[in-house]
């Protein structure tokens, strides 16, 4: 079977090949806690066996509902923050075409996204851009409660209801939620909503593949059977205590590097499409591992365009950093760089080139600059942007995560810390239960 592969040939330096050897009794130790759940936050290891687990019913049903959103909608706005909104943002942007949004003339059913903010005009503008348009709403959120969704859900379900009545409306709406618990499931029941469940032991970060996920990439076209065989595939492939194991390599050499004084990583891509694939990494391992006073800082880059503006702190800053590229091997459609008479701006040495060459060799380039800098460098390869990879990927970084939180010596499946501000918020807005706060946070301005 074909995988991605992780090369940490070029990681060596501060650590050696037997660093990252020597590791493996810790990291398979950790991989027994994700597999036979005896770590902490042993009740969210839901994720672990979901893409072989989930049932062809529930997989018909996702897409049968996307069906009717795609049948009906000219838009269909997916309400969601934090692990309820990054997975799907960043599989549809890898899959799509970099300029669907300005594409109006296909037809197709355009995927848009609310409740990752508190943007005043930005909601402002979603409401003006679905004015009498034929839209649904796909709501998603965990916990039922959290803030940024549920003013987004508000305004645009007064507003679905004053276009399309009331009950077509809640035709129209899809919440995704606790199976019991929380406000929108209280609200889906009222209202009749169609709804699916995100299960107790998942938590957001690593509900991608769940609903919560493949709702939102099945609304927008893809195929989610290969998304889930992708993941299948690596679930298949991660499961033994070797460094053959390309998810245990990944978390070994990172905690391997992060012992030896590297304390950032910066996930490099060099295909635009993946920049969300980014920010969705940097929620799965900044929650999973920043706590307790530890963990790798996440961070992510676009190159070659963030060479123009980060490139010289990556090259020349403090050495305190590593970097994951990823690396896609083929791009989808074929592009030359067109010769020129005059080659005024002395390029027809690459004329004839695919412009696809061009980029590996900024990435080659790129990646030795680096490393002669001193910027160890893991590269991980995947064939193409297609959904099967991109489920593959999806879980080898999430089976990478559980392990490396373990090395770590946290709990990967918490995050206590994003509480704080919310109580801050509350407190200032004046949430009733919040007097407290609210006296203590006043005295403090
Ligand atoms: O799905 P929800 O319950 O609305 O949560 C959405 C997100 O916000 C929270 O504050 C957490 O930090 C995230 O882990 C979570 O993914």
């Amino acid at each position: 079977m074909d995988t991605i592969k992780v090369n940490i040939s070029n990681a060596f330096g501060s650590i050696t090949e037997s660093t990252v050897s020597a590791m493996l009794p810790e990291a398979s130790e950790a991989l027994a806690k994700v597999d036979n759940g005896s770590g902490a936050g042993n009740d969210f290891l839901g994720w672990v066996k979901l893409p072989s687990e989930t049932t062809a019913d529930l997989v018909d049903d996702i897409i049968a509902t996307a069906e009717r959103l795609r049948k009906e909608c000219e838009y269909v706005v997916c309400v969601g923050i934090g692990g309820s909104y990054l997975g799907a943002k960043a599989v549809i942007e890898a899959l799509s075409d970099s300029f669907a949004a300005y594409r109006c003339d296909n037809g197709a059913t355009k995927v848009v996204f609310a409740g990752q903010n508190i943007g005043e005009d930005y909601m402002h503008e979603l409401l003006q851009l679905l004015d009498g348009k034929r839209f649904g709403i796909v709501v998603i959120s965990k916990s039922g409660t959290t803030t940024e969704p549920a003013i987004a859900f508000r305004l645009l379900k007064e507003k679905l209801e004053q276009q399309a009545g009331k009950q077509k409306a809640a035709e129209l709406t899809v919440a995704i939620t606790d199976a019991k618990r929380g406000a929108l499931r209280q609200l889906a029941t009222e209202e009749g909503y169609k709804t699916f469940v995100i299960a107790d032991n998942v938590g957001g970060r690593f509900s991608v593949l769940t609903p919560v996920g493949l709702l939102p990439i099945a609304v927008a076209g893809y195929d989610i059977r290969a998304l889930l065989n992708g993941a299948a595939e690596m679930e298949a492939a991660t499961t033994a205590a070797s460094l053959d194991n390309q998810s245990l390599l990944y978390a070994a050499t990172r905690n391997a590097l992060y012992r030896a004084g590297k304390k950032t990583e910066i996930l490099a891509n060099f295909n635009p499409k993946l920049h969300y694939f980014g920010e969705w990494w940097k929620q799965l391992y900044g929650e999973s591992e920043g706590k307790d006073g530890k963990g790798i800082f996440p961070a992510a880059v676009d190159l070659t365009t963030d060479l123009h503006s980060m490139g010289q702190w990556i090259q020349e800053g403090e050495r305190t950093i590593f970097e994951t590229v990823i690396s896609v091997a083929a791009s989808d459609h074929e592009l030359r760089v067109p010769a020129d008479s005059d080659n005024l701006d002395g390029l027809n040495y690459i004329a004839g080139k695919r412009i696809d060459e061009v980029n590996k060799m900024a990435e080659l380039g790129t990646r030795i600059a680096h490393v002669d800098g001193g910027v160890p460098n893991i590269q991980i390869t995947l064939p193409a942007l297609q959904e099967k990879w991109l489920g593959q990927l999806i879980y080898f970084f999430e089976k990478a995560c559980g392990i490396s939180g373990y090395l770590l010596g946290v709990n990967p499946f918490n995050q206590p810390g994003v509480e704080a501000y919310k109580r801050n918020m509350f407190a200032l807005l004046e949430k009733p239960g919040y007097e407290n706060e609210t006296a203590a946070i006043r005295a403090k301005m």
